[in-house]
């Protein structure tokens, strides 16, 4: 008697969502069986949140059908899809800061489960049997961003799950908790529980996840086997055409120092936050210097000093210098003024204004660059600078006019980094550059941010993705408990010596003079 094949776990059938000006799903099949893990690939803004967001109810689709476990279902909400055993880990946590571990999932999931003293067993025991070594009491601003995930997959694991959603769960990560988090994913689907990845690394998609689905303009382009695929295969099927990828960029000594920080510190008064110690840095123009650091090691405190929305008192002016200027005491707009552009790590609400269209967020960091004149903005040139932006660093949206909010998460990232660049800054400090970018954007800020250099610009890049620090970078060092690492060539070091300074394993005399 021929055996039926088991029933999916999860089956989606012609599903479609239609947003203003844009057909994010577009008939999309898709199924995963019990114990799969399965990604779901596709070039920024081809409608994997959106297929995320339907299957856990977060919003509904317009039409097209979904069976969990061969039922027919109508996912209303997240807490219905809890219920059905299904967990979502988002790539922003959302825990409590002053609460601990126990209390945090306590209050995730709700008064019924039980108290947290009455769940710290169980945590316990979940933590143990995945390998996720968490203890419940822990206040969660102690713990690290890796520690925080774990609190955020615990959560689900704490229900019986049995389809787990993961939206880039590692661009937070370290390489080794990347590894690790993989040996709990791959425990967990050997127990059954099917495993839905999005990640645009496709290195580590490989290495992970049985089969795939990719996305492309909100239709399947296709499903595949990854392990069976090269990079340039995967990037085909999500572009359409053959992509470029890796550039193989020349490392440079560039010229004079553009950027010099001498000895620089501060507290923090955020008792959560992080204070720097001595930090010593110079960045040439005509380079690019890489600070790598797991986050929560001083990155954020470092950019709001650099950028000028922290400013020091006057007599601390020349621990900041751009050029001969001392700049340290002078607020964002009068560093802009001598050249600076800069990136924020959060692109919706620091790096552009959710609700302002895309015209009004381009005039918002380029308005001294001759967009007004006599107070008046002129909206021409507004307008051709938006659309310049669009044009080279290919930011999918309907026009000009839509509102940020609405732009896929990469697609944001490559208007804001391309705003920046297109300034032609004589210092551009960007963080995390191609945060959520797709592979082939990636490259295109890549190649943009070198041809920058190559015009004589000075970079600051800090980012967590190491692969592309020693793509870009031509110094390199890392921040850990707010010390920053001397610097050093990018020729001279190996992936294992960044591992080690993330781990504050350096040893710079105090003000050394950097190298
Ligand atoms: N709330 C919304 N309103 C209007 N358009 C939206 C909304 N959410 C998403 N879109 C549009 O739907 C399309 C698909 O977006 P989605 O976020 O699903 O892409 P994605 O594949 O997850 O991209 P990324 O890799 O950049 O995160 C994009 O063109 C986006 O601009």
């Amino acid at each position: 008697m021929p055996i039926a094949p088991p029933i999916p776990r999860l089956q989606l059938r012609q599903i479609s969502k239609r947003y203003p000006g844009c057909l994010a799903n577009d008939a999309i099949d898709l199924s995963i069986a019990p114990g799969e893990i399965h990604a779901l690939l596709g070039e920024n803004g081809a409608g994997k949140s959106t297929l995320m967001k339907i299957i856990y109810g977060v919003t509904q689709a317009d039409s097209g059908e979904m069976l969990w476990q061969g039922q027919r279902v109508n996912m209303r909400n997240p807490a219905q899809a809890r219920q059905l055993g299904i967990g979502m880990v988002f790539q922003h946590f959302s825990l409590f800061e002053t609460l601990s571990v126990a209390q945090n999932i306590a209050l995730a999931m709700g008064a019924a489960a039980g108290t947290p003293k009455q769940l710290e067993p169980k945590i316990r025991e979940v933590s143990r049997r995945y390998g996720m070594a968490l203890e419940p009491e822990r206040l969660v601003h102690s713990l690290s961003i890796g520690e925080r995930q774990r609190v955020e997959i615990i959560r689900c694991l704490m229900q019986d799950i049995r389809l787990l959603i993961l939206d880039e769960p590692t661009s937070v990560l370290t390489p080794q908790e990347a590894d690790e988090l993989f040996i709990t994913l791959r425990r967990l689907a050997a127990e059954g529980c099917s495993i839905l990845f999005i990640s645009h690394k496709l290195g580590e998609v490989r290495a992970l996840c049985h089969s795939a689905t990719v996305l492309r303009g909100g239709r399947v382009a296709g499903h595949c086997l990854p392990a069976e695929c090269s990079d340039q295969q995967l990037a085909q099927m999500m572009v359409g055409e053959a992509a470029t990828l890796i550039g193989d960029y020349p490392k440079v000594r560039g010229g004079a120092a553009f950027l010099q920080v001498t000895g620089l510190s501060w507290h923090n008064p955020d008792p959560f936050g992080c204070s720097l110690t001595d930090l010593n840095v110079q960045v040439r123009s005509g380079e690019i210097v890489g600070i790598a650091g797991v986050a929560g090691n001083g990155q954020d405190e470092l950019l709001a000093l650099l950028s000028g929305e922290q400013t020091l008192p006057e007599a601390e002016a020349a621990t900041l210098r751009f050029a001969e200027q001392n700049v340290a005491d002078l607020r964002p707009d009068a560093r802009r003024k001598l050249g600076l552009a800069f990136v924020p790590a959060e692109r919706l609400g620091h790096g552009a204004v959710p609700e302002l269209s895309l015209a009004d967020n381009a005039l918002l960091t380029a308005f001294q660059q001759g967009l007004v004149r006599h107070g008046l903005i002129e909206r021409g040139k507004v307008e051709a600078l938006a659309q310049q932006i669009i044009q080279r660093f290919g930011v999918k949206t309907p026009d000009m006019y839509t509102a940020a909010r609405s732009l896929s998460g990469g697609n944001l990232q490559k208007f804001i980094l391309g705003r920046e660049i297109l300034q032609q800054p004589k210092l551009l400090i960007a963080a995390h550059p191609t945060w959520g970018v797709d592979v082939g954007a990636a490259a295109t800020i890549h190649r943009a941010l070198i041809a920058l250099r190559d015009a004589g610009a000075a970079i600051l890049v800090i980012s967590e993705d190491l692969d592309e620090l020693f793509q870009i970078s031509d110094r390199l060092g890392a921040l850990c408990g707010g010390r920053l690492s001397a610097l050093h060539n990018t020729t001279d070091t190996q992936l294992s010596d960044v591992g080690g300074w993330m781990a504050g394993q350096f040893n710079n005399p105090p003000s050394a003079a950097t190298v």
